[in-house]
């Protein structure tokens, strides 16, 4: 719903929500000749769950601490529900933070953890006891509340980091790679238990991932940065579906990408084949592995990539399977395993083939920047 209002009527909304709407306008970081960050924009609606995306180096931890005020940036103006907040130190922004090293205090209990921070604030006694505890529940540690760091689980001790940044009702959450330290499974875990006590919470969550895998999991939006500029902003399906460079198409899942171009009759490859025109712009064809089928033979297909088989990866449910064209060019086909359907073997000839309205024209990077 959120997302279909303007800034202004979020900012009229603020009284009834829990969570604060963030306007980055024009933000310039350099470091000497490096810029770190060039004139990123970015609107951040209340109760968003919201990532920032990329590979290592693209700015993202830089500009999450400039929303903390833990970094100050060269130029640009950040706004918290219509508030300047561009020079506000930390200590008055009111924002919650999660990091990847959660540095919890080892002598103290969890539930001293929690409260630590409320105490410094000098909180009535009674409101302590009732913001540690309930934030406890909520995180399903209340029954480990004695317990020290040392004897909690990765993920118990990153459930404990989340509670010492939520106790304060904060009206935003920042978290910085918070499950880059826990192996697949907590990870795993940990990111639907993040996404449930965000629909709970209600507030503004904004995290920092590097994995693309988390990023579609977890957020209502992506913001994938790519040497300090966001690339393309969007919900986890139009990142997918509808990427606006190769980049975005190859940093987000798996894709197959032929390069040529739209002619009247379709698309035509620079190695010559020809497939049906899909929907979009630009000089790639993009179809994903998932709808991609191997078939034996190219009779009566639109879309037929005649390949080579040269591997076959068995996923239990999924069967992935690797070709190559003539002209040398590598497709990729995921389909489900089903009984009865035998795998092809590395060395055999087959068929690579998809439905036209499965496929997208994506720009390439240089026909992007033009445009
Ligand atoms: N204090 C600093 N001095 C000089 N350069 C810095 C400083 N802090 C960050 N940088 C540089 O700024 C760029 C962006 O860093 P940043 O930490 O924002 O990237 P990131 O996308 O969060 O990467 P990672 O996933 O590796 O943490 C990097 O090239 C980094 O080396």
């Amino acid at each position: 719903m959120t997302s279909q209002l303007t800034y202004t009527q979020q900012i009229s909304q603020v009284e009834q929500q829990a969570g604060a709407a963030i306007r980055v306008s024009d933000i310039v970081k350099r470091y000497g000749d490096l810029t770190v960050l060039d004139r990123v924009s970015l609107d951040i609606n209340a109760g968003e769950f919201i990532t920032l995306l990329g590979a290592s180096g693209s700015g993202k931890s830089t500009l999450l601490n400039i929303i903390s005020g833990f970094n100050k940036p060269d130029a640009g103006l950040l706004e918290v529900d219509g508030e300047d907040f561009t020079r506000r130190p930390p200590h008055k922004r009111g924002l919650g933070m999660v990091f990847q090293h959660y540095a919890l205090f080892p002598h103290m209990s969890v539930w001293d953890n929690v409260a630590f921070g409320l105490r410094r604030q000098r909180r009535p006694k009674a409101e302590v006891q009732q913001r540690v505890g309930d934030v406890l529940r909520m995180i399903q540690m209340d029954h480990l509340a004695d317990r020290k760091p040392d004897q909690l689980s990765g993920g118990q001790q990153q459930r404990v980091a989340l509670a010492r940044g939520i106790v304060f009702e904060p009206r935003v959450l920042l978290m910085d790679e918070p499950l880059g330290a826990l192996d697949k499974l907590l990870r795993e875990e940990m990111q639907l238990e993040i996404r449930r006590i965000h629909q709970e919470l209600g507030i503004t969550f904004i995290f920092v991932t590097h994995d693309q895998h988390e990023a579609l999991t977890m957020s209502d939006r992506i913001a994938l940065l790519k040497h300090g500029k966001i690339v393309q902003l969007g919900t986890p399906k139009e990142l997918y579906d509808s990427p606006n460079s190769r980049y975005v198409a190859e940093f987000i899942g798996e894709s197959n990408l032929f390069e040529g171009r739209v002619d009247a009759d379709g698309f035509v490859t620079d190695g010559g084949a020809r497939f049906g025109r899909p929907s979009g712009d630009g000089s790639l064809l993009m179809v994903r592995p998932e709808h991609v089928r191997v078939a034996a033979s190219t009779e009566g297909l639109t879309n037929a990539a005649p390949v080579r088989v040269f591997n076959c990866v068995y996923l239990g449910s999924d069967m992935v399977v690797y070709g190559r064209t003539e002209s040398g060019q590598v497709v990729v086909a995921r389909t489900p395993i089903s009984h009865g359907v035998s795998a092809p073997l590395e060395g055999d000839r087959a068929v690579m083939t998809w439905a036209t309205e499965d496929s997208r024209l994506v720009p390439d990077d240089a026909e992007q920047r033009q445009a």
